[in-house]
């Protein structure tokens, strides 16, 4: 298990990070969203143990990452851009990864063959999307048990993104490893995560359980003769209207609301699938959608 308590971070007296605390279960996918600037680089990077926080801890498997170090064989770090390994050789990361990590080289070259790479190539000639995907290959041949994924997908071509993001679920399926993945993306998000974390200004704004959120609202279709009546208006969230038709968002167990929509007896009433964004739209303003 990860966890992060009172963690607090400032760099050249700017507060980056303010008291923040959250755990990650063994085996799950946490997503970790926020506006540009909110902290999530800074909060991985303290997790994987490259950055140190000016206040509170931060424990891996309750090894501290800074007091015992050992621990970070079982952390790796994926940065939003491969930059950093982009004048190396394929063996020569290989060679390096091993004397970090218990790294499954044999897997490694199943994976490396599976996406077409060209094994004796130089990172700085791979494309976007390919360095993209070297980079996780590499994290997921190492057995770490947590990794930790800066906006994976940042900048990405669609088909390239639906690759990638299809080779982490799999990964995950696969493995017993807890996944960390900032991301700008709830509607990649809310596909594979179990767990979201908001972070808004350095701080965790809301924690959300996936299974929990998707049976706590539903999201209905209605019109009627005419236009939406102010008593449904009152009772809901409306996330949408285009003339006679409007989509709201309500309680699931708010029976009252329901029954107001039924007795105004409505031309349309469908429920529609509730996604990641309408709840934040809904319930957190939506400024943190930011595609
Ligand atoms: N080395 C540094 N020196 C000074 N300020 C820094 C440093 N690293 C990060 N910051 C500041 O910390 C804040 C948080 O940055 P961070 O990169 O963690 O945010 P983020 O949520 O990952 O943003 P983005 O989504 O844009 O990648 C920003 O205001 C940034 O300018």
């Amino acid at each position: 298990m990860i966890r992060v308590s009172g963690v607090s971070k400032s760099i050249h007296k700017n507060q980056i990070l303010k008291d923040v605390h959250f755990s990650v279960k063994n085996g799950t996918v946490t997503g970790l969203v926020g506006r540009n600037g909110a902290g999530k680089t800074t909060l991985l990077r303290m997790i994987a143990g490259i950055l140190k926080p000016t206040n509170g801890e931060i424990t891996v498997n309750d090894k501290n990452v800074f007091k015992q170090p050992s621990i970070k064989q079982n952390v790796v770090f994926v940065p939003d851009s491969a930059d950093a390994l982009k004048t190396y050789t394929i063996s020569e990361i290989v060679m390096f990864y091993k004397e970090i990590y218990q790294f499954n080289e044999e897997y490694f070259n199943q994976l490396l063959e599976k996406f077409e790479f060209n094994k004796q190539g130089k990172i700085k000639h791979f494309s976007k999307g390919q360095k993209a995907l070297f980079s996780l290959i590499l994290a997921f041949s190492t057995n770490a048990k947590y990794i930790l994924l800066d906006e994976p997908t940042d900048g990405l071509d669609v088909i390239i993104k639906k690759k990638i993001l299809q080779f982490i679920a799999e990964e995950v399926a696969e493995k017993d490893v807890s996944v960390i993945i900032s991301s700008h993306r709830l509607d990649e998000l809310e596909k594979m995560a179990d767990h979201i974390i908001v972070l808004k200004q350095g701080r965790v704004d809301s924690e959300i359980e996936m299974e929990e959120l998707k049976s706590q609202y539903r999201k209905i279709q209605v019109a009627f003769e005419t236009s939406l009546p102010n008593y449904i208006r009152e009772q809901s969230e409306v996330l949408s209207e285009s003339g006679r038709v409007a989509v709201l968002l309500i309680d699931s167990d708010d029976e009252k609301t329901d029954q107001l929509i039924n007795d105004a007896s409505p031309i349309l009433y469908e429920d529609l699938p509730l996604t990641l964004e309408d709840i934040f739209i809904a319930k957190l303003g939506g400024e943190l959608y930011v595609s």
